[in-house]
């Protein structure tokens, strides 16, 4: 028998914007519920909330008894891994191939062999009719493929749950009643219980045993199709009409209560029950729909099934929203979510299985961003500081160690900071966008609900990428600064090539290299983290990962110059310099 998965009490808000409150229902074990509400009235919050990729503010979502609201993350893990989702655009993996997003979840929670591999991700990209596509990527296939291929990875380890967000959307009315009939046969084949958010009145009709509705921040009704296709309730009458006349407005501000309608609804009546969608042939009854059949002819009225939210009492019902936090609080906040990244980085570092590919991938993604824009401000760099300690030099009487004050300048100043700003402003740069588009496409949440934590999948191949460019630059940086500071002085400023290279160590020692590297390894880490953390949390939309990728490397620069700065001073406290 299917999960039950009981809702009780869930109110959930972004700030002072309350989506809904009180949403109480439960999802009958093996049965199939849709969903329907206008546009933007929190569905695809829901089933995140259901999921436990967001938190309400109150209420609970029971999972055959575990609450996943306030479960452990072992408990969440194991929860998520009865979960099949849909999520709204797919949110497939976009550097992978069409098979291997399918097979991911295969690879990640069975010890399958290749082949067995093989026939499962075959079989289930048959059953969406995607036969054939399995090498390309998921940005050379449409956008119904991608929902199609996301549906056949939701479906492939079995899950006991299956929550699909608009499955229909993007797709052409045969490929939606293929859909529809899939996600039947999926139903009879393994009493999965099925919840479906829609839009598609046809499907809402004639493929769910319950439907739910939310509407003006509140579950309008919630019950048996069969009373929620007869039903008077105004805005559920409308919804299934898709009509302009009923409550339901261009807008929420529009929306308007129902005693306001004056009869202008009338015309409007839901007709009969249409047939239900039946299993295909030789594949026998839903046990869902059984229980469901049973559940109808042991309640003598009907009305009992059905939870209704009577429209007055609502309004007055206080909505609870989460702490409104000071502009300063918010910050301290961040603050704290970035150390706790940095903490979780740490202690991913050391999970297995190492993700090495990634780990290589990402380190030479970095170093071909990153390695050409040092170079060509360490020459220049080089250079200025070559001018300014030569005449320096000359006016002071101490032109034998301009070679040396260049070398010690490059090394202890020059590198770290040309290595600060590279990395920061190439290489975090191209995380944040990287990681901030995945959030967007709900790929990281794809991935938690897969059962895979993105910080030690991505985060941590991406930070230590960094660290270790980091350090290649830093060398790479003192070596061309140097240079051009040898090729300045001798050419530019006319000093001799010997007594350049003869005052070379006068002044640095090893330390100095030796302090200028583990700064960069800081700064690897810093500038991997800030990028992550950014990433990770854009604001909405294509212009929340722009702000975030801006953000980041501006923090990145002020907690480099910061560092650089705390680091030089205690260097120069506890290693005395040369000479002295
Ligand atoms: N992470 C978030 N932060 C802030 N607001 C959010 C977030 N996610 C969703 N919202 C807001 O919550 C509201 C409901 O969004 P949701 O996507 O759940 O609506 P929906 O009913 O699924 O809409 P549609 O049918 O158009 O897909 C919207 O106003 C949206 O802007």
């Amino acid at each position: 028998m299917g999960a039950t998965v009981e809702v009780e009490g869930l109110t959930k808000s972004f700030g002072s914007q309350n989506i809904w409150r009180d949403v109480t229902l439960t999802l009958p074990p093996g049965e199939i519920t849709a969903l329907l509400g206008p546009s933007g009235t929190g569905k695809s919050v829901f089933l995140k909330t259901v999921m436990g990729l967001l938190n309400p503010e109150e209420g609970s979502v029971k999972i055959d008894g575990v609450d996943i609201v306030s479960a452990t993350d072992r408990e969440t893990q194991e929860l998520r891994k009865r979960f099949g989702v849909l999520f709204q655009d797919g949110a497939l993996f976009g550097s992978m191939s069409i098979y291997d997003n399918v097979a991911f979840p295969l690879h990640e929670h069975t010890d399958l062999s290749a082949s067995e591999i093989k026939r499962k991700v075959g079989e289930k990209l048959e059953l969406v009719g995607l036969t054939g596509t399995e090498t390309k990527l998921p940005g050379e296939v449409s956008g119904g493929m991608r929902k199609r291929v996301g549906l056949a990875r939701s479906l492939v380890l079995d899950p006991d749950i299956i929550l699909c967000d608009e499955p229909d959307s993007g797709l052409d009315p045969v490929r939606t009643a293929y859909i529809a009939q899939l996600l039947v046969d999926v139903n009879t084949e393994t009493d999965a219980t099925i919840l479906v958010v829609t839009h598609d009145t046809n499907l809402a009709r004639t493929l769910p045993d319950n439907l739910g509705m939310l509407f003006r921040r509140e579950l309008v009704m919630f019950g048996p199709r069969e009373a929620m296709l007869t039903t008077d309730e105004p805005a559920v009458t409308q919804f299934i009409h898709g009509s302009p006349v009923g409550p339901i407005g261009m807008s929420e501000e529009k929306d308007a209560t129902p005693h306001h309608l004056l009869g202008a609804m009338d015309h409007l009546k839901l007709g009969d029950v249409p047939p239900q969608i039946q299993p295909s042939e030789g594949m026998g009854e839903r046990a869902g729909a059984v229980r469901h059949a049973e559940r109808l002819r042991t309640t003598p009225d009907i009305e009992e099934l059905v939870i209704r939210q009577p429209d007055k009492e609502l309004e007055r019902r206080p909505v609870t929203r989460p702490a409104a936090y000071s502009a300063p609080m918010r910050g301290l906040r961040q603050v704290g979510s970035l150390f706790a990244l940095a903490l979780d980085v740490i202690v991913n570092i050391f999970r297995r299985p190492f993700q090495w590919r990634e780990t290589l991938e990402q380190f030479w993604f970095i170093a071909s961003v990153s390695i050409l824009p040092a170079a060509l401000v360490a020459v220049p760099f080089g250079a200025v500081i070559a001018l300014q300690l030569g005449t320096l030099t000359v006016q002071i009487g101490a032109q034998s160690f301009t070679g040396a004050a260049s070398v010690l300048a490059v090394i202890q100043q020059a590198s770290p900071i040309v290595t600060a700003l590279a990395i920061a402003g190439a290489g975090g740069a191209a995380i944040c966008a990287d990681l901030g588009a995945r959030t967007i496409r709900e790929e990281i949440d794809a991935m938690k609900v897969l059962g895979v934590s993105p910080v030690q999948r991505l985060v941590v191949p991406r930070v230590l990428a960094t660290m270790l460019v980091a350090v290649l630059l830093n060398g790479m940086v003192s070596v061309v600064g140097v240079i051009g500071g040898y090729v300045f002085n001798v050419l530019v400023q006319d000093g001799t090539p010997g007594a350049y290279l003869a005052s070379f160590t006068a002044l640095a020692q090893i330390e100095d290299l030796i302090v200028g590297e583990i700064k960069a390894v800081i700064f690897g880490f810093i500038a991997g983290v800030v990028a992550a953390y950014r990433g990770l949390n854009p604001s909405a939309g294509p212009k929340g990962v722009g702000d975030a990728v801006n953000q980041s490397v501006v923090i990145t620069f002020l907690l480099l110059f910061f560092m650089n700065f705390v680091i030089t001073t205690l260097y120069l406290q506890v290693i005395p310099a040369k000479g002295a």
